[in-house]
This record gives structure tokens, C-alpha cells and sequence, in this order.
């Protein structure tokens, strides 16, 4: 039996351990919270996210320390927002991941660093970066919860590594698919979240369903240039793994980076915004870290730089949509 550690303990995590759960899998589940720790293994469910996914106690055990939970495991799947991620594997070495395979459900950059999370997984614990996956695709864990038809893309640079992982993460309401370009597909899914965040605060502003069509197209080929720019190579940014996943984040009410940046439009500071979401919008984020990325790359990026300064450098998000209005075709 393959046995899965995960880490972390919100909506995605425990939407991932639904989908494995199905499949003949043993899950070593770590989350920070004792308390949350304690109630899973009392009740079956999370008692923060998701409280309708009951989680069988035969297959999912629940760790506290983070060393039990990788304890004999054959993947190691993280799934913290990027932002939060380094400080609980702080206390992991390369040691603790030998002979692991890690697959990252993170769609976010270190901040810190301005890197995916595979390459610092890579250069941290030194896992080769053909023993990495990252999931993907249009997917929110509300409508895993919910057994609603769903579509991943399970991508890595090693083709075979991602077949393995994607016939653990397929079941009857999710059907996942391995994509050999883990690159492209790991920067698509984090630039999605800054798209999502314009998409909110153009719609906070009072911008309707028109305006958001030309957005999102623009913003696949602000993708494209960005993407071909850094990891140059033949590829189908129509595929569900980008534009579906762009269309999802952009249109869903289950999207926690639209509707932070529909508070942003609305008036909300970053502070009092993320203060009302318990959820993590990954976006703001990686906004920075795409926009410092681009620097060095200096491709054009104005659904970016505008997000960017909205967020990062206090512009008025009425007169910095208008200027990007502009800019859109
Ligand atoms: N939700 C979704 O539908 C999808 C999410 N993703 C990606 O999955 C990743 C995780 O997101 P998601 O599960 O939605 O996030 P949530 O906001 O639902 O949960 C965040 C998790 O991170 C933990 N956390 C927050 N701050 C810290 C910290 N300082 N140290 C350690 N842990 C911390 C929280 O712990 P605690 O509960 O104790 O506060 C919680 O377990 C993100 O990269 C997201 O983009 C990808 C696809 C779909
Ligand atoms: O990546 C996700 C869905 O594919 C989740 O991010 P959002 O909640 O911002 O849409």
C-alpha cells in the first residue's frame, strides 16, 4: 500500500486526503494545530475546512510532529500556502527525504527567495527534480467536497512520475492527468492567482462581465510571454492545466483570490482585507515575487504591474484599472 504523507491542514490539504482516501492509500496527515489534531482523530473531520469530508480513521492518521508524519512515507505532498512553507520543514533535512517523492499542491513562490517551490525543494532537501510533481488544474476543494465532476493535471518533468501520482489522485469524481512540463504549469498556476486578484478588483470597482472577458484573454498572453520567457519550449497554454485553470480562479465564487481583490476594489486595505479572509489568497503574494521575477526578464505585464501596485504600493486601484484599461486590447 502507498503510504502519502501531507502537510498541512486547510482546504486543499483535506480536499487532497478526500480524493487519495478513495484509492488504496495509507494518508500520515500533519497539521500545526493540536486542537485540530485532537478533533480529527475524535470526530472524522476537520473541524476548520471543509467540516463535510468525513476522513476515515482506518486510512488517515493525524501527526503533530512532522517527522512522524514523513516516517516510511513514498510521497511527501505540501500543501501550505508558499508563504507559510519554509517554517514548518525548517526542522527537515535531506535525510528526511531520501528516497521520497514530493509533489507540491502549492500555487505560490517563496517569497522571500523568488523561486517555485520545486526548485526550493530541490536546492533545500535535494530531491531531484524528475522525483517532483506539482498538482494542477481548474479545481477547488469546496467542489471536491461536493464529489463534483473535477480535472487535474498531475505535472513533472519526468513523465512517468507523473502517471504514477496521477492514478493516485484520479477516482470517480476526479479524473487527473499527467503533462510533462512541471515549469510552465507551476508558473501558470501561480500567475492565475494574480489574474484573479485584477479580475476582483475590477469587479469591486463596479466592472461588469465584458470588461472581465478582455481581461482574462490579455491575460493569457501576459502568461505566454511570461512563461515562454522563462522556461522557453513548445506547449498548449489552452489546455485545462493554464486557461482552465485561469478561468476558474477568475470566475468562481469559490475563489479566494478573486474575492480578495473584489475587497481591495471595494475599498478594503490589504490588512483589513486579509483580516476577513481566513483563507490564504496566494496572489498577493506572488504578485511581488513575479513583478521582481520581472526585472530581469522585462516582459510586457501590465495585468501584473497594475496588480502590483495596487497591492504593493498603495495606488488608488480606480485610477490604476483605468490606466490599465488602456493597455488592454
Ligand atoms: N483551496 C483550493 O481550492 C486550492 C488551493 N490550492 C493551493 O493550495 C495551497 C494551500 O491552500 P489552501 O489549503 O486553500 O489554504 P487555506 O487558506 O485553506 O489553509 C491554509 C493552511 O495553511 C496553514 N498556515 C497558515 N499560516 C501558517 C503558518 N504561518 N505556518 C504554518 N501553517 C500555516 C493553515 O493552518 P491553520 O489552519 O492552523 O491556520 C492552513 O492549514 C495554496 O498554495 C493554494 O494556492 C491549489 C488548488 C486548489
Ligand atoms: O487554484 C485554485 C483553484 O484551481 C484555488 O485558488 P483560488 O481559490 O484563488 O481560485
Amino acid at each position: 500500500m502507498t503510504s502519502i504523507a501531507v502537510i498541512g491542514g486547510g482546504s486543499w490539504a483535506t480536499a487532497i486526503i478526500k480524493i487519495l482516501s478513495e484509492n488504496n492509500v495509507s494518508i500520515r496527515w500533519w497539521l500545526r494545530d493540536r486542537a485540530a489534531v485532537e478533533h480529527i482523530r475524535k470526530h472524522h473531520y476537520n473541524p476548520d475546512y471543509l467540516r463535510d469530508v468525513r476522513l476515515s480513521p482506518r486510512k488517515v492518521k493525524t501527526f503533530t510532529k512532522i517527522t512522524d508524519a514523513l516516517n516510511g512515507a513514498d510521497y511527501v505532498i505540501l500543501a501550505i500556502p508558499a508563504a507559510f512553507v519554509q517554517e514548518p520543514l525548517a526542522a527537515l533535512t535531506p535525510k528526511h527525504f531520501e528516497g521520497k517523492r514530493v509533489v507540491s499542491a502549492i500555487k505560490g513562490m517563496i517569497p522571500q527567495r523568488h523561486i517555485l517551490v520545486t526548485d526550493w525543494v530541490e536546492e533545500h532537501f535535494h530531491v531531484p527534480i524528475d522525483q517532483m510533481c506539482v498538482i494542477a488544474g481548474p479545481c477547488h476543494a469546496e467542489e471536491v467536497a461536493l464529489e463534483k465532476q473535477s480535472y487535474l493535471t498531475i505535472a513533472s518533468t519526468h513523465e512517468a512520475c507523473a502517471a504514477d501520482f496521477a492514478q493516485l489522485m484520479s477516482c470517480s469524481f476526479v479524473t487527473a492527468n499527467p503533462l510533462a512540463d512541471l515549469y510552465g504549469v507551476e508558473y501558470a498556476a501561480v500567475m492565475k492567482n494574480i489574474v484573479a486578484l485584477a479580475c476582483g478588483i475590477s469587479h469591486g470597482l463596479g466592472y461588469g462581465d465584458n470588461f472581465q472577458a478582455v481581461m482574462v484573454s490579455n491575460a493569457m498572453q501576459e502568461i505566454k510571454r511570461f512563461v515562454d520567457a522563462v522556461d522557453p519550449r513548445e506547449r498548449d497554454l489552452s489546455a485545462s492545466a493554464y486557461l482552465g485553470d485561469l478561468l476558474v480562479t477568475a470566475y468562481s465564487q469559490f475563489s479566494r483570490n478573486r474575492t480578495f481583490g473584489n475587497m481591495i476594489g471595494r475599498g478594503y486595505s490589504v490588512q483589513s482585507a486579509q483580516m476577513e479572509m481566513k483563507m490564504i489568497a496566494e496572489g498577493y503574494y506572488a504578485v511581488n515575487s513575479i513583478y521582481e521575477m520581472n526585472k530581469q526578464y522585462g516582459v510586457e505585464m501590465p495585468i501584473t504591474e497594475a496588480t502590483y501596485k495596487i497591492l504593493y504600493e498603495r495606488e488608488a486601484p480606480a485610477s490604476e484599472i483605468a490606466k490599465l484599461k488602456l493597455r488592454l486590447r
